[in-house]
């Protein structure tokens, strides 16, 4: 397929302050990629930079096989973290206005917007004037605007932010409407639930400096599987002692007289493997449950920081 977006060395100060420091990743055509950092790790500086809309002080940006967004602009899509459109245009003429200045007709723009905005649940505001709609609906207007001209490279800064639960699914399902029509996007967040689902892969950046490049499994793969299990007669040290098991560590009693421990397992080792020789040792369990990592687990590990789960997404 080839890459879309290639960035290379790149660094970003300013003044004294190195906001992006030697990034370097690849976003392969018709991908959809995560750009996950906690708030301040420099994702829209590093959009920015993409997009052409700030110099880059180190390093080399392809985009589209172009320098910078700006001379791949009709090709691009983009949704600001700062959003906003003119108050008394109706969305079906704010989206066709950007379609536009994309190339497209006004009567092209209106007929495309009328489909977005369907398939967003908006027929019924279509018409109304944009200061009439909730903040959730503005966003998805916005990015109905975005992508009227049918961009192939779709960047979107933060585009569940502001979202109710209702409307981060809508968002989602609209990403992978433009994947599916064979769209590559990058898109930003500091929450780890909608990059686990929708991801092909994911860039963690950290401090201005990546932290992790490659799919959600690999992310969670980094991260060791726990097992928690309960008995009546379970120890620390006998535990300790299976194969496969880097750390045992003591849960509060989930009823007098159980024990419950939480037990990391290396990378690679088999979940099946421990308990039977827990078995095998006479080992009495009256309860175990794997839990595998998640991207949140992966994404503190990797980072050091507490990201957003996505239940407090919807603020
Ligand atoms: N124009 C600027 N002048 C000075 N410092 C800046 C400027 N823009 C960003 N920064 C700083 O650079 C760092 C990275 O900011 P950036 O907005 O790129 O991060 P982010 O990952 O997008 O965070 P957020 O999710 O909070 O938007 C932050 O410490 C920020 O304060």
């Amino acid at each position: 397929m080839g890459a879309a977006l290639i960035l290379e060395h790149v660094g970003k100060r300013y003044g004294a302050f190195q906001a992006v420091k030697d990034l370097s990743f690849e976003v392969q055509k018709g991908e959809i990629c995560g750009f996950l950092g906690p708030n301040g790790a420099g994702k829209t500086s590093t959009i920015r930079m993409i997009l052409g809309l700030t110099n880059l002080d180190e390093g080399r940006i392809s985009i589209l096989g172009a320098r910078d967004g700006r001379r791949v602009r009709d090709r691009l899509g983009f949704l600001p973290e700062e959003r906003g459109l003119y108050k008394k245009m109706t969305p079906v003429d704010a989206i066709a206005y950007f379609g536009a200045l994309k190339g497209l007709s006004m009567a092209e723009g209106r007929k495309r917007a009328r489909g977005l905005l369907e398939r967003q649940g908006l027929s019924e505001s279509a018409n109304k004037p944009l200061k009439a709609l909730s903040k959730g609906m503005a966003q998805k207007v916005q990015l109905a605007a975005a992508v009227v001209h049918e961009p192939e490279f779709v960047i979107l800064d933060e585009p569940f932010s502001g979202l109710d639960p209702v409307n981060q699914q809508g968002l989602e399902a609209l990403i992978r409407d433009l994947a599916r029509g064979g769209a590559t996007v990058l898109f930003s967040t500091h929450v780890m639930q909608h990059a686990e689902r929708l991801c092909d892969r994911v860039v963690l950046l950290a401090k201005g400096q990546k932290a992790f490049e490659g799919t959600v499994r690999e992310a969670r793969a980094s991260v060791p599987r726990t097992l928690e299990m309960e008995g009546p007669a379970l120890d620390a040290a006998a535990l300790a002692a299976l194969p496969g098991v880097i750390e045992v560590e003591a849960s509060p009693e989930p009823e007098p007289g159980v024990r419950a421990f939480r037990i990391s397992l290396a990378p690679g080792a088999a979940t099946a493997e421990v308990l039977k020789a827990a078995f095998g040792r006479g080992f009495e369990i009256s309860r175990f449950d794997v839990r595998e990592a998640s991207l949140h687990d992966a994404f503190i590990r990797l980072t050091g920081i507490e990201a957003e789960t996505g239940q407090e997404a919807a603020r």
